[in-house]
């Protein structure tokens, strides 16, 4: 029986100012989805989660309600149906869930978009990663029942990716510049994506609007011009960062901690309660990232938090290891 390892390391969405349009891929920690062949057809549904490692528990075995196992079900139904490719055996999936669930690390995305890299390899890469992702996206949809881009997009293709259009979907991906590292500090309590954005305002007013068009242009600038002080300037969110913030105890402290210890700038990691900054060397991520974590245990809430400093990924969801 062939089997085949994939791999997709947690991602930033928003990167602060871009909301659902900007979002870069860290090199680790990441989700693993094992995949196993078989060749007898078992059942109507050609996918089963054997087993969940690392998850409490807490995620669903049903393979249309896991992102892991859903997006495969999409990719067998796409390479059956546009490449004539009709798969009558059965898959089993092993998911080692190593990111925190509702965290903003993009775990959905990442389970999703591991368990894609591995289907392909598994029957032969039929498809590219540009197809991959389309169903990386829908899996999101599964999660927190919006399909935005830019947890899974960076987690199947890696770098900052920046989603000009979602209809159709156009991906521009932008290489990061090579001293740029993050800071990303989880704190141990969940928020969900679902909630996190039914709090964001359904209209801003034209005023907000340019004030955040206006950063995710300054940023993606900073990011090609590899300009340290412009991306730190530009890290500015005032859509979904006020509504946010209050959602994640400690918040205004650690962005504080952040800055006063030398970060070019901070935000919130996705939906949260994640809180991420870009400093311009390793050591400068490591002085910053102490520093946030020590604010969120003095804070009034006082949370532990796990710290990552990473620079940015620039290879995507992977194989890990191919069986024959
Ligand atoms: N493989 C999976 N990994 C994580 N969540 C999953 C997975 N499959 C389904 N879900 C569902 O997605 C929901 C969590 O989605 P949510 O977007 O809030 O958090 P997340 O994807 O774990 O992390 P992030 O906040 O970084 O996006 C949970 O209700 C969970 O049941
Ligand atoms: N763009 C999404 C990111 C979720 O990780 C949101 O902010 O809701």
């Amino acid at each position: 029986m062939k089997t085949v390892t994939g791999f997709a390391s947690a991602t930033v969405g928003n990167v602060a100012c871009g909301f659902d349009v900007l979002g870069f891929a860290i090199t680790e920690p990441g989700d693993e989805v094992v995949l196993t062949l078989h060749d007898e057809h078992r059942s109507d549904c050609p996918v089963s989660i054997t087993s969940i490692i690392g998850d409490g528990g807490a995620l669903p075995l049903d393979p249309k309600k896991n992102t892991s196992s859903f997006v495969v079900l999409k990719f067998l139904e796409y390479i059956r149906t546009t490449k004539g490719i009709a798969f009558d055996g059965h898959i089993d999936l092993l998911l080692k869930k190593n990111l925190p669930l509702s965290s903003g690390m993009g775990s959905s995305a990442a389970s999703a978009a591991a368990a894609l890299v591995a289907a392909n390899e598994l029957l032969g890469s039929p498809c590219s990663k540009m197809e991959l992702v389309h169903f990386a996206i829908e899996g999101e949809r599964v999660a927190c029942g919006s399909a935005h881009a830019d947890n899974a997009a960076p987690a199947m293709l890696g770098n900052f990716i920046l989603i000009r259009s979602y209809s159709p979907l156009d991906l521009i991906t932008i290489r990061p510049p090579a001293n740029l590292f993050c800071t990303l500090v989880h704190p141990h309590t969940e928020l969900k994506t679902s909630f996190a954005r039914s709090v964001l305002p359904k209209s801003i007013p034209l005023s907000t609007a340019t004030q955040q068009w206006g950063n995710v242009g300054a940023l993606v600038a900073g990011l090609l011009m590899e300009d340290y002080d412009l991306i730190g300037r530009a890290l500015v969110d005032v859509v979904a960062e006020p509504k946010r913030a209050p959602l994640i105890p400690g918040f205004t402290e650690v962005k504080r901690a952040a800055l006063d210890s030398g970060a070019l700038g901070c935000s919130i990691a996705g939906s949260g309660p994640s809180v991420f900054a870009f400093s311009a060397s390793r050591q400068a991520a490591e002085t910053v990232g102490a520093a946030m974590q020590e604010a969120f245990l003095c804070s009034k809430a006082a949370l532990a938090s796990d710290m990552w400093v990473s620079p940015i990924c620039s290879q995507g969801a992977r194989i890990l290891s191919t069986t024959p």
